[in-house]
Parts: structure tokens; C-alpha cells; sequence
């Protein structure tokens, strides 16, 4: 059974992150905690945050080739666009998408869908 570690850098669960010193600590990028606070300063064209699904994605460089066009990405800068990404009827390759853009994750009592230990948007089937 996987041993949970918990220290300055963050849980961990995976054995790699129990052998690594703090320098060489691998953390994913959902690990780090971004208030609803902070996604709020990213409101603009050359700095544009959304939350989907308790995520946080900086879609900045999105802007220009996301097949939606820029206007209703900066239409949800700096807040939570999940309704509207679920409402649009993404495909699957725009959740899997989502990956390269995410840069955190909401801190558990911010969120509204995703708990610890919970699934993964791009495991939802569409
Ligand atoms: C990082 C976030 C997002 C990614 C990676 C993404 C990706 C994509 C991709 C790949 C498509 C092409 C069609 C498909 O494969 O489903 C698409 C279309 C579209 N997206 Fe997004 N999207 C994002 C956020 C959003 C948000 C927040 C909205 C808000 C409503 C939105 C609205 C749309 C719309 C309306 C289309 C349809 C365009 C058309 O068919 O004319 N997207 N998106």
C-alpha cells in the first residue's frame, strides 16, 4: 500500500516523490493551490486565467488559435468558465487539451466539484 508523506512541499503519494530531496521534489502542476483571489488578477489579453472544474488553466497563449475564437476565453479571464466550457459540447481532444494549459488548483474549501482523491475532467466520458 503507497505510504502518504506530507511536508513544506506538498503531500505526496507516489514512491519517486518520497525518494526525492526537496530540491528534486516533482510536483504536478494541479499541486499548487491558487485562490479564486489570485485567478481574479489575471483578468486580460496578456494574462488570461479561467477555472474549469476546480482548475486553474492560464489559456494566455490560447487567445490567438483556440478554435472558439479569443472573445469568449477573455469573457471568462479571471473567473470560472466551467458551465460555459461544459455548455459549448467540447470534444474529448479539447478536455485532454485542458492538460497543457493547467497551472493549479482551487483550494479544497473553494471548490465546488473536485475533492481530494477525486476523478479527473478528462476521465469524464462525453
Ligand atoms: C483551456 C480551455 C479551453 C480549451 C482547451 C478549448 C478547446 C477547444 C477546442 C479544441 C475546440 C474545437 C472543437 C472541439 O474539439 O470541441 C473548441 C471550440 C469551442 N470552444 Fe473552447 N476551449 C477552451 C475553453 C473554452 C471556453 C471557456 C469557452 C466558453 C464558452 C469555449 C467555447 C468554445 C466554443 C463556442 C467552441 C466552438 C467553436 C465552433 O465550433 O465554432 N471554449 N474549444
Amino acid at each position: 500500500m503507497a505510504k502518504t508523506i506530507t511536508n513544506v512541499f506538498g503531500s505526496a503519494n507516489s514512491s519517486s516523490n518520497l525518494l526525492a530531496s526537496p530540491q528534486q521534489a516533482v510536483t504536478k502542476p494541479e499541486d499548487r493551490e491558487i485562490s479564486l483571489q489570485e485567478v481574479e488578477w489575471h483578468d486580460s489579453p496578456k494574462d488570461c486565467w479561467i477555472v474549469i472544474y476546480d482548475r486553474v488553466y492560464d489559456v494566455t497563449d490560447f487567445l490567438d488559435t483556440h478554435p472558439g475564437g479569443e472573445d469568449i476565453l477573455l469573457e471568462h479571464a479571471g473567473r470560472d468558465a466551467t458551465v460555459a466550457f461544459r455548455g459549448s459540447g467540447h470534444s474529448a481532444q479539447a478536455i485532454r487539451a485542458l492538460d497543457k494549459y493547467l497551472i493549479g488548483s482551487l483550494p479544497l474549501h473553494e471548490r465546488l466539484f473536485r475533492k481530494l482523491g477525486g476523478i479527473r475532467l478528462s476521465d469524464i466520458p462525453v
